[in-house]
């Protein structure tokens, strides 16, 4: 294990952690310390560490490796092997078949385990492998401080690859940065932290510097809510702070397996692991129930007695799926190994894949996913709508100081584009770093930096020569700022309407307003409070031209079955002119985040269905909409790549966000798509419904035959005198049915990526599983009846092998036939190519009729001597089956196409809203 990295006990410095847990202990003990005791105890100091010292530190406690990084060893993904529940039935029926000491069940049993374990971690190796080189692009860098040399007076700010970190070492945090290690706030201007992925709370948290020594925590939970720590994995949506560190790599909350939030959560309850876990579950009752039902049945009827146990447990273990995790994990590994290696695409939940299948509604924010978030001053307009350069250079003072003020001063892209118009003039390109002379003048007291959930920053600065007058300057979305000045109601209607017009035109909008107050007694520093009564100063206007593959991208997504909706921070009229140019009808209603606030859940959740475009949105309203959206059934896409972003992240069924989004959002990503991320997204798209197609149609085949061979079995038991099928016999068939299976975890020929979205739910597949089930279960029945016939009732031991090898030579040519049809039934106009299914179907076929005949025939307790009559008659029920089969796939297929679903796919879960993975017939989707 590598070495960890916690705080030291008073006064020894810092220590080598003996294990994962001591450093709660030590965090914890710090979490009571003002910051210059807390240094003291890590012997660091604000200037930071030298680099040498840090150096000497990196050696000791290793690299700062977050855990979403590491890749849990083979032997670690063997044991999560075994947590899943079709594995934990089967080694229950182990227990019990050893105890009544049916030793070759229960080898078996053990083999199926093993073999399925190993091959499941396996696959996922093989995923991790592929993504790793990729994950390098994706590490973070952190703001430190560190002196070149004990002897240098000034500390030097600089960039360092998050895995560098030490204790002790200074850090600048700023928004859009994720907390790169446990840290203890030494300064903080207006910070909020979002914790989401160690608490699971999705509201952001305000954090400062403790000023005396904090209450020390009592547990995990008072950890978390210290103001003054920060931990790794949480991000900085607003402000900023310079902190030193107090835990890193393995020593971190997060490692030592706090961590409840959306990794961890969504990683078991995706929509498509949420379906698969429900069928599963239903199994499983079913499987536990098998065996004391044929007891209690057997009883009743036959009385074989306490001799028909092996046999029960040995149906309820062919009713087992025992490779779905493996041909699970193979499918979605080859998925996303392929998007990894052809299209440099990053799946960093697997089970996300067939998510993205199923996606039948994408939310994308505007700003930097549709447009390039590069914008450029267009005018600067006073309250008469007459252009005014005073405007401009307020907003740049603004913004100038709101940057210089941060602890990590970098502007955004908004205050970027300010400074530079105000030094260059309105609408240069020239970079300009300098504001404008005048503006220089002014000195800044201090800065509420922009916030999302605000809208709106602030600045106060004092005017040279008037010291005793504070300014503040106050600038932000246009409502937001409006509501916070002293108007008349007709006055700020008026200028609503006249941001409106500019809106229309497609124009980002600031407002700047400002207000004059005098020094405060005491020297309490001005704040939110105070941003009462302003004086509107006037409008500055940006253009932002939209992404080069957006409106192609759009139109693609549309045209497969995927409704797109617009949620963005921005104002209404710049949100609808964006939705037109990117060639959607924005609809005839937007709803503004003033209106969503008036909605119920459920009232929210029916005009989310309608509506396309949610403007004027903070990030708990964008978060709103995905819940709503899911809450409706759709199954809900977020693209976004900014702090603004990270609720509707974390709320989505599928989060997606382009390479260069901040740190969270890739973090918080379910899948990472590459630097042109609309076309990676069509990759994508075709990835997961591929997938979901592939798995569908597994759970179909798999499903349907165990279950029908179950009932037949389990009804045959009860009506013949001797069992229809030796233990062994069921097990060593469903050892060949389950190698055969295997197939579909090699199916390159896979389907061709269906037109509409692929979804799996729990009801429809088990709906088609029992229908499917009993037809084969008919037709097993039907089996035994020309058997009954064949050996005339005969009981005797040889009449039973005769019995035995027909049923085991038929049970195997339906499942053959069962894995060639209901495979293909999405495409079922265009028959697949037979591909590594078809020929294992063949191969198993071949088995069936060929083994019985072998020298293992006899072994197993089978005589293989029909006569040509019963091989006839076995054909014809066949025959019957097949054709019934055919008949009844038929039947899904049209009616699959009449309400846009595939069988055993997802039903459309709304009106007028198509889910289905038939790519032929699915209806179009109703547009919101
Ligand atoms: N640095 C800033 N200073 C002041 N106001 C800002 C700043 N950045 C954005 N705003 C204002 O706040 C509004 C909301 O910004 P936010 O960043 O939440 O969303 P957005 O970038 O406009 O859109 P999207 O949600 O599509 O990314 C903007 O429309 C703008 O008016």
């Amino acid at each position: 294990m590598p070495e960890t990295a916690g705080l030291s006990r008073r006064g020894e410095g810092p220590v080598r952690a003996r294990s994962e847990a001591a450093p709660l202990e030590h965090a914890a003990g710090l979490a009571a310390h003002a910051p210059l005791a807390a240094l003291r105890r890590l012997e660091a100091g604000p200037r930071g560490l030298t680099e040498a010292e840090a150096a000497d530190r990196l050696a000791r406690y290793g690299e700062n490796s977050p855990p979403s990084w590491r890749t849990p060893s083979l032997w670690r993904r063997l044991c999560r092997g075994v947590r899943d529940p079709f594995t934990a039935v089967l080694l229950c029926l182990a227990v019990v078949s050893t105890a009544v000491g049916s030793w070759g069940t229960a080898g078996v049993i053990a083999a199926l385990v093993t073999v399925s374990c190993v091959l499941r971690a396996c696959g996922e190796l093989r995923a991790d492998r592929s993504v790793a080189g990729l994950r390098a692009l994706l590490a973070g860098t952190v703001t430190v401080v560190r002196r070149p040399d004990a002897g240098a007076a000034r500390p030097l700010p600089r960039e360092l690859p998050v895995g560098d970190l030490v204790p002790g070492d200074v850090v600048r945090l700023g928004p859009g940065d994720l907390v790169p290690a446990d840290v203890l706030l030494l300064r903080s201007t207006g910070l909020v932290v979002h914790q989401a992925p160690l608490t699971g709370e999705s509201g952001p948290l305000s954090k400062h510097r403790a000023d005396a020594a904090a209450v020390p925590p009592a547990g995990d939970t008072e950890l978390f809510e210290q103001p003054h720590l920060c931990f790794q994995g949480s991000s900085v949506v607003a402000g900023g702070g310079t902190a030193v560190v107090i835990a890193t790599g393995a020593a971190t909350r997060l490692a030592a397996g706090h961590g409840h939030g959306r990794g961890r959560v969504r990683a078991a309850h995706g929509a498509f692991d949420r379906s698969v876990r429900g069928v599963a579950w239903t199994l499983v009752r079913f499987m536990l129930l098998t065996p004391p039902l044929a007891l209690a049945a057997d009883a009743a009827v036959s009385g074989h007695g306490v001799q028909i146990l092996p046999f029960a447990v040995a149906v309820a273990v062919s009713l087992t799926p025992e490779m779905l995790p493996v041909v699970m994990t193979a499918v979605l590994a080859r998925g996303a190994v392929s998007l990894a290696r052809e299209h440099r695409l990053i799946v960093r939940r697997l089970s996300a894949l067939p998510d993205l299948g199923a996606m039948d509604v994408l939310c994308l924010d505007k700003t930097g996913t549709l447009t390039q978030d590069r914008p450029v001053v267009d005018q600067a307009l006073n309250a008469d709508c007459a252009p005014d350069p005073a405007v401009l250079r307020w907003a740049a003072l603004n913004a100038l100081w709101t940057v210089q003020l941060a602890e990590n001063p970098v502007p955004d892209a908004l205050d970027e584009a300010v400074l530079r118009a105000a030094a260059h003039g309105v609408g240069a390109a020239a970079d300009g770093s300098d504001a404008e002379p005048g503006v220089e003048a002014w000195e800044g007291v201090t800065a509420l930096p922009f916030d999302p959930a605000r809208r709106l920053s602030t600045a106060v600065v004092r005017e040279p020569g008037r010291p005793g007058v504070h300014t503040l300057v106050v600038k932000g979305a246009v409502d937001t700022v409006l509501e916070r000045c002293a108007l008349p109601e007709a006055g700020r209607e008026a200028l609503r309407a006249a941001a409106a017009r500019y809106a229309s035109d497609g124009l980002r909008l600031l407002a700047v307003a400002t207000a004059e107050r005098g020094h405060r007694a005491g020297g309490r520093a001005m704040g939110v409070a105070d941003e009462r009564g302003l004086t509107f100063v006037g409008l500055v206007t940006l253009r932002d031209s939209l992404t080069e593959e957006a409106p192609e991208a759009l139109r693609a997504l549309s045209g497969r079955g995927v409704d797109v909706k617009i949620l963005t921070g921005d104002d209404l009229g710049t949100a609808v002119r964006t939705c037109r140019e990117l060639g959607l009808d924005p609809g005839d209603d937007v709803l503004t985040a003033r209106r969503l606030d008036a909605l119920g859940d459920e009232e929210l959740a029916r005009e989310a269905r309608r509506v396309r475009v949610f403007a004027r949105c903070t990030p708990r309203h964008k978060a709103r909409v995905v819940s709503a959206l899911r809450a409706d059934g759709r199954t809900t896409g977020f693209l976004g790549d900014g702090v603004n972003d990270l609720a509707a992240l974390r709320a989505a069924d599928v989060a997606l966000c382009p390479r260069d989004a901040v740190a969270p959002a890739r973090e918080s990503a379910d899948v990472v798509l590459g630097e042109r991320p609309f076309a990676g997204l069509g990759h994508a798209l075709d990835a997961g419904r591929r997938a979901g197609v592939s798995l569908t149609a597994y759970l179909r085949v798999t499903l349907s035959s165990q279950l029908g061979n179950a009932l037949a079995m389990l009804a045959a038991a009860l009506l013949f005198p001797f069992v229809p099928m030796l233990p062994a016999q069921v097990l060593v068939q469903n050892l060949f049915f389950d190698a055969a299976q295997l197939a579909f975890a090699f199916d390159r020929s896979g389907p061709a990526s269906p037109r509409r979205p692929a979804a799996l739910r729990t009801g429809q597949v088990l709906r088609f599983i029992t229908a499917f089930g009993v037809l084969n279960a008919v037709a097993d029945l039907a089996t035994f009846a020309v058997l009954a016939l064949t050996v005339r009732g005969a009981a005797d031991a040889s009449g039973q092998a005769l019995f035995h090898a027909g049923w085991f030579t038929e049970n195997l040519l339906t499942q053959a036939m069962v894995m060639a049809l209901l495979r293909s039934v999405p495409r079922f106009r265009r028959p697949a190519p037979p591909g590594p299914v078809g020929l294992a179907a063949l191969l198993l076929a071949a088995t069936g009729i060929l083994l019985p005949l072998t020298t293992l025939g006899p072994l197993l307790g089978m005589v293989a001597a029909l006569t040509p009559l019963s091989y006839a008659l076995l054909a014809l029920v066949l025959l019957l089956y097949g054709a019934a089969l055919a008949a009844a796939m038929r039947r899904c297929a049209r009616e699959g196409s009449s309400t846009g679903e595939a069988p055993g796919a997802g039903a459309p879960r709304s009106t007028g809203e198509a889910a289905g993975a038939d790519c032929e017939a699915a209806p179009p989707v109703a547009r919101g």
